[in-house]
């Protein structure tokens, strides 16, 4: 492990892109460097190598694997201690911001503009001391269920996240992805009843992704919704199988679902033009998404949630909630807060 993070290290000092990342439940820890600081895209999704996608659609990054070194390490288990105060100290502007944003939300669903939007918000930390190898390794240890990863480009920025989240994975015509939604705080219990809004929320997710991936699939599978931890919060997901059609291509099938109404809202278009009006930040990456683009023959793609852009001595956090008619914008707010943590945490906890 220590030459694989020590490769990261010399990297990075040489403002060399690379991406390092570990799949959720792996033992294994990944990485492709780079060995030039040329920018590329991923354009027909044919490529091969890491694609890290903005939110918005106008940028596809891609590092090459025809152009970068790989190599994977083991994760070897540490015992960590977390030394943050888990209490957010309360910022009453943003605090009003969001609640403010929240209620233009629930009010355009009123008037039946969509049925479901997620709103956003970005918080900054001012850093005292951040190394990066270690809030990536803090990030490996805390969150195995999760994707972790470090992304860093001269010419894009450095990005770190453990998302709960798959938009996509396949492999030659067999497709899986999920409908991820509703949250609520660890309780210590792996008994989670949900409420009914958060069952409808979800079953929304689900049946939009269903309706849409029927232009592109066959044979498709839904499995039962089920309780899933990710850091200290829970949430409810459903695995979607099935068989693309011969005439379909990756690339169609990652734009149909991106972005998903987990983290945008549905009606897509509506709900994406409503996000880009009023949330009044730049969510860049946040709700992009990112991952392997056929590395051994294998597409493996990520949402981007429960990340963090580190620009100087700033580490920019981000977190949405999913709006509907019956949410309240100040528990919108608290669960934007419960969100933060999954950062917060990684930013000071000590080996
Ligand atoms: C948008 C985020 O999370 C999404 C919104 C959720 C919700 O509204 O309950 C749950 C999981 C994610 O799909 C985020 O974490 O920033």
């Amino acid at each position: 492990m220590e030459a694989f993070f020590k490769k990261a290290i010399n990297q990075f000092a040489q403002n060399l892109p690379f991406v390092i990342y570990k799949k959720p439940n792996s033992n294994t820890i990944s990485g492709l460097f780079q060995q030039n600081d040329s920018l590329f895209e991923a354009t027909d999704f044919t490529e091969k190598g890491f694609v890290f996608a903005s939110f918005d659609g106008s940028k596809t990054f891609l590092i090459p694997e025809n152009q970068s070194e790989t190599i994977s390490t083991v994760f070897q288990k540490k015992e960590i201690v977390v030394s943050r105060n888990e209490s957010n100290s309360p910022n009453e502007l943003a605090k009003k911001n969001f609640v403010n944003l929240v209620a233009k939300g629930i009010q355009a669903i009123g008037n039946n503009e969509f049925k479901k939007v997620v709103l956003s918000r970005k918080e900054t930390l001012e850093l005292a001391d951040f190394d990066l190898i270690s809030v990536f390794e803090n990030l490996v240890q805390l969150y195995p269920t999760t994707f972790v990863y470090c992304f860093y480009h001269p010419k894009v920025g450095i990005w770190l996240g453990a998302t709960p989240e798959q938009l996509l994975k396949a492999k030659d015509k067999e497709f899986l992805t999920i409908a991820l939604a509703g949250t609520q705080k660890d309780a210590g219990s792996t008994e989670v009843v949900w409420p009914k809004k958060e069952q409808e929320e979800q079953q929304f997710v689900t049946d939009y992704i269903v309706e849409k991936l029927k232009n592109v699939a066959s044979e498709m599978v839904v499995s039962k919704p089920y309780s899933l931890k990710a850091g200290s919060i829970w949430h409810i997901k459903t695995d979607i199988s099935g068989t693309l059609n011969s005439s379909s291509s990756l690339r169609e099938v990652a734009l149909l679902l991106h972005p998903t109404p987990a983290v945008c809202g549905f009606p897509k278009d509506k709900s994406k033009a409503f996000i880009l009006e009023n949330e009044n930040y730049d969510r860049s990456f946040y709700t992009g998404f990112l991952g392997e683009l056929n590395i051994e023959e294998q597409t493996d793609l990520f949402v981007n949630l429960r990340c963090m852009e580190i620009e100087d001595s700033q580490a920019h956090l981000f977190m949405g909630c999913g709006i509907t008619k019956d949410s309240v914008p100040e528990k919108e707010w608290e669960e934007s807060c419960n969100k933060s943590v999954t950062m917060k945490k990684v930013l000071d906890c000590r080996f």
